[in-house]
């Protein structure tokens, strides 16, 4: 199904478009998108006689539809109603509408920018969750996993949920999005820094935590090989945890903002010596073809993502919690190791723990430490322990740790994910 869906969406086009007669009816819901002022519609309807809606099935399959230019234009509207289509079939079309007439009828809902972010109502009452990159990044997947009827909205750039946050006027007008999705840590990459960072810099609360098997496919425009490909466009994490697969093909890496993204890119710029490491649903929606599977350096591969809110979930303790702080200590000799100490003489299990420079210090002057030596490392240390702030358990653990702390947050305290992948 997938192969012939795909080849009828790069069929024919622009501007005049292979027309074929349809014989559904297209009600309001099914339109995707028109654009009146640049004379140019654009519909998509699915039909067959798939699931439980009326789809047209060629040999059982479902078919998409694209027609382009055929006249009657109802009410302008650039705003892609989906609720009539799958979400796979919505991704599809958009992509399509995107790589074949963007010139034509830019869509209007392309990855979110901070303006447009502000811009956009929170209409319906679908939870809205921001992900970092486009339609197929296993950030999508993972606000999905956590939240199965949310609307996962593509953004640029993890600071563009977050300056949401930020922003004053913002916080009175009410969020466009209600949670962000963010990867932490990866079983084989490791830590993603730049997102602990952010964690510190903005005020967002840790809402939940979801792990994600993440399977990588090696993935090319159609008709070309592997041996074609001198070049690989990725996320870092992903070109990270496919460390062998890419030493052993010889590729050249090239880190980009995410993983769908590098697949479409390779898609729109029609590349054929240059492939992406991204995920299947990538490469369904951008029209690429597979060219190897499960190319991580070890098949448990999974990533910790974070749901962040801009309020803090009220801890309980009715299942297991979590709970995760971020401080900054005092100079001196074992003062680490008394940090630490806090939770074990409480038998609380630490789950991670991670350091970090503290940049902020590079503003200050730099402070001396016991042997009169110029202190120029400054750290933070962020760590996960499994426990909720609701116990007191925990909440004296942390009233210990303040005794020696410099700075200590609570990140937040939230449902631990305790399935096994
Ligand atoms: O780029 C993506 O698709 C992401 O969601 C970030 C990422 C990259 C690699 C593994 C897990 C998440």
């Amino acid at each position: 199904m997938a192969a012939s869906l795909t080849r009828s969406l790069i069929s024919p086009l622009p501007g005049q478009i292979s027309a074929k007669p349809s014989r559904s009816t297209h009600s309001p819901q099914s339109l995707i998108s028109v654009r009146r002022h640049c004379g140019v519609s654009v519909r998509a309807s699915t039909s067959g006689s798939g699931n439980n809606k009326s789809y047209e099935g060629k040999n059982g399959t479902q078919a998409l539809e694209l027609k382009v230019g055929d006249g009657a234009v109802p009410a302008a509207c650039d705003v892609l109603t989906k609720d009539s289509l799958p979400s796979r079939h919505y991704q599809r079309v958009r992509f399509w509408i995107e790589f074949n007439c963007c010139s034509y009828c830019p869509i209007s809902t392309g990855p979110l920018t901070s303006a447009r972010l502000a811009n956009s109502g929170s209409g319906g009452s679908r939870l809205r969750v921001a992900y970092q990159g486009v339609c197929g990044a296993y950030s999508e997947s993972a606000a999905q996993k956590a939240y199965p009827n949310c609307e996962a909205v593509p953004c640029d750039q993890f600071e563009t949920a977050f300056e949401v946050s930020d922003s004053k006027l913002m916080a009175v007008e009410g969020w466009t999005v209600d949670r962000a999705v963010l990867p932490i840590e990866n079983s084989l990459g490791g830590s993603i820094h730049r997102n602990y960072d952010l964690l510190l810099r903005h005020k967002l609360h840790i809402v939940g935590e979801i792990k994600y098997a993440v399977r990588h496919c090696l993935l090319a425009n159609p008709g070309v090989k592997v041996n074609d490909l001198k070049r690989v466009l990725s996320h870092p994490q992903a070109l990270a945890q496919c460390e062998y697969t890419l030493t052993r093909l010889g590729l050249v890496r090239e880190a980009v903002d995410d993983t769908a993204g590098a697949a479409k890119y390779v898609a729109l710029s029609k590349l054929e010596d240059t492939g992406a490491v991204a995920s299947s649903a990538a490469a369904e929606i951008y029209g690429l073809d597979i060219l190897a599977e499960d190319i991580q350096d070890d098949s448990d591969n999974v990533t910790r993502f974070l749901m962040l809110a801009r309020d803090p979930l009220i801890p309980g303790t009715y299942r297991p919690f979590k709970t995760s702080i971020v401080f900054s200590l005092e100079e001196g000799p074992g003062i680490l190791f008394k940090a630490l100490a806090v939770f074990a003489m409480r038998d609380i299990n630490l789950t991670k723990i991670e350091s970090r420079p503290w940049r902020r210090s590079s503003l200050r002057p730099p402070g001396e430490n016991a042997n009169g030596l110029q202190k120029c490392f400054h750290y933070m240390f962020y760590v996960d322990f499994e426990e909720s702030m609701a116990s007191d358990n925990a909440q004296n653990a942390l009233k210990h740790l303040e005794e020696f702390a410099t700075f200590l947050r609570v990140l937040g305290s939230y449902p631990a994910d305790t399935t096994m992948l």
